[in-house]
């Protein structure tokens, strides 16, 4: 599963785990319920198994306060658990050891970029190994747009069209569900965007420019807190697994930084096919890397139950 929770809890599936699930849901409304949902199916049919809950804000626990902190006051923050958490960490945490692994080099020696790019999208910067910054915040919706949410906004928008009558419930609807390249495009399926601004269609050629825009913003970013020091940008989920023309626009005229992408490898990288695709002698790897969260879940639970069983062996 892949859900946050606001306090620090053991990650057997206890009810106090559950509880903590639930006091989220607010935070995560597409993600929290039916991962609690399929929690409680699962332990009705599996009475006898230990239960382990793997979060997806674990791999940003690395953050600096700088990278998690808002500036609201101090108080307000600490009082509301108010801070940057981060998502796509079970997707981040497996890209880096099978980047690390493609490089040849171990894990706490890797600077990297992620792109995590499918309905929801978010980037990562790595640096030896640990996640230092990423797009998503306090909930999934900040940072890059994506197929049904808005990423960052002024969030002066919000009052306002609270001024204009709209409800808290109804701009939360709107922002999650209603906006990115549906709000822009009229669709979720970047697929579809992309056959129709092939065609001309206007909306859907300014959808993809503004995805495509907030992409290269935070890529900027990210090899400035790199310090230009990048060993690979990767990229992973149903876009950057299959969107070879949406990665060439991301990467276009980066020479300057040492990123450059070769058309016939990148077009090659698609449809589950892991592919090494820089440009002929680019210092930069470009890497394509089909994201496996369900693996990743799986041995990150197998080593939960490991320590545990050990530590029972301990106490017995
Ligand atoms: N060939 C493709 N080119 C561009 N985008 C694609 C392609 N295939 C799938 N996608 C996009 O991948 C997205 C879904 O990605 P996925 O990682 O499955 O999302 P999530 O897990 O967040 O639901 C959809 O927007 C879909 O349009
Ligand atoms: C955290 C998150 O946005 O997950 P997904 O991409 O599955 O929606
Ligand atoms: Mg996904």
């Amino acid at each position: 599963m892949c859900c946050i929770a606001l306090s620090c809890i053991a990650p057997c599936c206890s009810e106090a785990a559950k509880a903590a699930i639930q006091e989220a849901s607010e935070l995560a409304p597409l993600h929290n319920p039916p991962n609690l949902y399929c929690i409680e199916a699962a332990q009705q049919l599996f009475p006898d198994v230990p239960h382990v809950a793997v979060f997806d804000t674990t791999f940003h626990a690395t953050m600096p306060p700088e990278a998690y902190t808002y500036a609201l006051p101090t108080r307000l923050a600490a009082e509301h658990r108010i801070r940057r958490y981060g998502f796509h960490g079970i997707s981040y945490s497996y890209l880096t050891h099978e980047a690390a692994r493609m490089l040849g080099k171990p894990k706490d020696q890797c600077n990297l970029i992620l792109c995590h790019l499918g309905a929801g999208s978010s980037m990562c910067a790595v640096a030896s190994g640990r996640s230092i910054e990423t797009t998503m915040g306090f909930t999934p919706l900040e940072g890059l747009m994506m197929g049904t949410r808005c990423g960052d906004i002024d969030p002066a928008i919000v009052p306002y069209l609270l001024g204009k009558g709209y409800t808290a419930a109804e701009l939360d609807e709107l922002m999650n569900k209603q906006s990115g390249f549906l709000g822009l495009a009229g669709s979720i399926d970047v697929r579809t965007v992309e056959e129709c601004a092939l065609k001309g269609d206007e909306e859907c050629l300014l959808a993809l420019a503004v995805y495509l825009r907030r992409i290269r913003k935070y890529l900027g970013a990210y090899l400035v807190h790199l310090g230009g020091q990048v060993d690979a940008v990767v990229f992973s989920a149903g876009i950057g697994e299959n969107g070879s023309m949406l990665r060439e626009l991301a990467l276009s005229g980066l020479e300057w930084a040492g990123i450059s992408v070769d058309g016939a490898a990148n077009d090659a990288a698609v449809r589950g096919r892991t592919g090494e695709v820089q440009g002929p002698g680019s210092p930069v790897k470009v890497l394509v890397i089909p994201t496996d969260e369900q693996l990743e879940i799986a041995e990150q639970t197998l080593e939960v139950v490991r320590r545990h069983t050990e530590k029972l062996a301990r106490a017995a």
